[in-house]
């Protein structure tokens, strides 16, 4: 086993600016998946906890070193948030995968990504000074108006476990850009890089109460957030039953939500690719990098009959030659399921597409080698057919099911077969097959000639059961800001809808 000598922090709730006990002083244990082993203890929030956050929050908006803040002023934080996190980068990413097991390349590649999204927010801050006013000319003289955007107000983000500080950043950094006061609820999974922010903005010195950080169970911690009168906004990630509990708590109160939920999505591939391995990569990438872990994952291959058993055949090679082991060893590629529960699941859908008549072509069980941790084997599934549970459902996990077809339509017809539209892709070298996929892929992501590469200047999120709203770019900056219209009077004259007494 690889070893770390990293500690892992005892931190407590972080509100307003500071380490509180929960009101309850209850604690939820952290395990590391690659050892079964708890290695340290969160601080378990309750409603009671959420009701301080949010006075906090509230309190924030209504400070001038906060409330009245410039974009400029506020990018100054982002970018300091981002430097710490670079200066922190190697023991944050060794933390990130004792307590998620993400391999330790993947886990240093999210804290890149965390001190980029900070960064780019912090950009997106600055260019807001200048949007904030926005006169709009209505040619009339007794009337001039203007556009203000500003903070929506107090905001709770709920985030998930697979990539837990980089879910998180994708919509903490743009709620701050905004101008928000924010509370953070992490998954109980995997919340220690997240309380790590918390001792960033404390050095940094953000303002208090302008992030509020609380980890605990769902339920418990977050639930109270989607039915607190005073958050004005939920952006969560995670799974679609919970989306649900959010949503129709949120609506009780006309809250709007953004949700970024499940996939199943599709990677079509065509015969007239050049070269095989290059797409066998890429099959490879969108499906078992993470562990499988990751909402937009292509676990379902569509490949063109004629290539089949050749692609196939490589793909087994490629699989086989996969480095699985603790997440900290050099050259891993794939670590543990992130928890008990989520590996008997994944183990649950391997187990039923065997009894619905699926074959398991490869893996499918815990790899030999390793006799401790919720590791699975790639798994590659074939002679699937429509109606089974492994076709329709997210595994969240490294399982590829695999169908074939043999024109562009039936081709398109088995990639849209989903309740989910999150990200599809394609991989062909024809370009105007690649621009009809793209318009008929019902999907909020398109790849092409590629599978999962995510940048932050761009809108992330799906349709149908995926949800709805972004994060990323400057789409996810907009929903944390409230669209103001001002309409001035500025004529001497009466407006004589009525008749004057006076005359
Ligand atoms: N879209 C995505 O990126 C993700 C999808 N998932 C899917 O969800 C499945 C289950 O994973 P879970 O960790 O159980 O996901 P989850 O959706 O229950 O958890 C995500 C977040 O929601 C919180 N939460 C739980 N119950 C809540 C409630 N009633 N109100 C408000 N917040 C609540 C959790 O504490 C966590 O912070 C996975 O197998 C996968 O299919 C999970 C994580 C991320
Ligand atoms: N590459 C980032 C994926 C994010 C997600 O699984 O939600
Ligand atoms: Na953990």
């Amino acid at each position: 086993m690889a070893m770390s000598n990293v500690g892992i922090p005892c931190r407590q709730l972080y509100i307003d600016g500071e380490w509180r006990e929960p009101v309850k002083k209850n604690r939820i244990p952290i395990i590391n998946p690659s050892t079964e082993e708890i290695i340290g203890d969160i601080p378990a929030a309750t409603s009671e906890d959420v009701d301080i956050a949010v006075e906090a929050a509230r309190k924030a908006l209504a400070r001038d070193d906060w409330g009245s803040t410039t974009g400029a002023q506020r990018a100054k934080y982002l970018r300091a948030i981002a430097a710490k996190v670079l200066e922190r980068k190697s023991e944050l990413a060794t933390l990130e995968s004792l307590d998620s097991g993400k391999t330790s390349f993947e886990s240093a590649a999210d804290m890149d990504d965390v001190a980029a999204c900070f960064e780019y927010y912090a950009d997106l801050a600055e260019a807001l000074d200048s949007k904030r006013k926005t006169p709009v000319n209505l040619h009339l003289d007794s009337f001039k108006t203007y556009v203000l955007r500003e903070p929506l107000g107090v905001v709770g983000l709920i985030t998930p476990w697979n990539y837990p500080l980089l879910m998180a950043t994708w919509k903490v950094a743009p709620a701050l850009a905004a101008g928000c006061a924010a509370i953070l609820k992490p998954s109980e999974l995997a919340s220690i890089t997240c309380l790590e922010l918390g001792e960033i903005c404390r050095e940094v010195g953000l303002p208090p109460g302008a992030l509020n950080i609380l980890t605990g169970w769902g339920p418990v911690a977050a639930a109270p957030l989607s039915s607190h009168p005073h958050v004005d906004k939920i952006s969560f990630t995670g799974s679609v039953p919970t989306g649900t509990k959010i949503m129709t708590a949120a609506a009780q109160l006309v809250k709007p939500v953004t949700l970024e939920l499940g996939g199943k999505s599709p990677i079509v591939v065509f015969d007239d690719i050049d070269n095989l391995d290059i797409a066998v990569e890429w099959a490879l990438f969108g499906c078992f990098s993470n562990a499988g872990q990751v909402c937009s994952a292509t676990s379902r291959l569509i490949i063109q009959e004629s290539i089949a058993s050749e692609f196939l055949d490589r793909l087994l090679l490629w699989t086989k030659n996969i480095k699985i082991s603790d997440p900290l060893e050099e050259d891993c590629k794939l670590g543990p399921i992130v928890s008990s529960g989520q590996y008997e699941k994944v183990l649950k859908f391997i187990s039923n597409a065997k009894n619905e008549g699926a074959t398991i072509l490869y893996g499918g069980e815990r790899p030999e080698h390793l006799k401790k941790g919720y590791y699975v084997q790639p798994t590659i599934i074939t002679d699937v057919n429509t109606s089974m549970e492994i076709w329709k459902e997210e595994v969240f996990g490294p399982v590829l099911c695999v169908k074939t077809f043999k024109t562009e339509e039936e081709a398109i017809e088995l990639a849209n077969d989903t309740k989910y539209g999150l990200a599809s892709a394609i991989m062909s070298k024809d370009v105007e097959r690649c621009e009809r996929f793209t318009k008929a892929f019902h999907s909020g992501i398109i790849w092409i000639n590629c599978s999962q590469p995510t940048f932050h200047q761009l809108p992330w999120g799906g349709k149908k059961r995926s949800g709805f709203g972004r994060d990323l770019g400057e789409w996810g900056l907009e929903k944390y800001l409230n669209i103001k219209q001002v309409t001035e009077y500025t004529s001497a004259d009466a407006w004589a809808f009525y008749k004057s007494p006076s005359n």
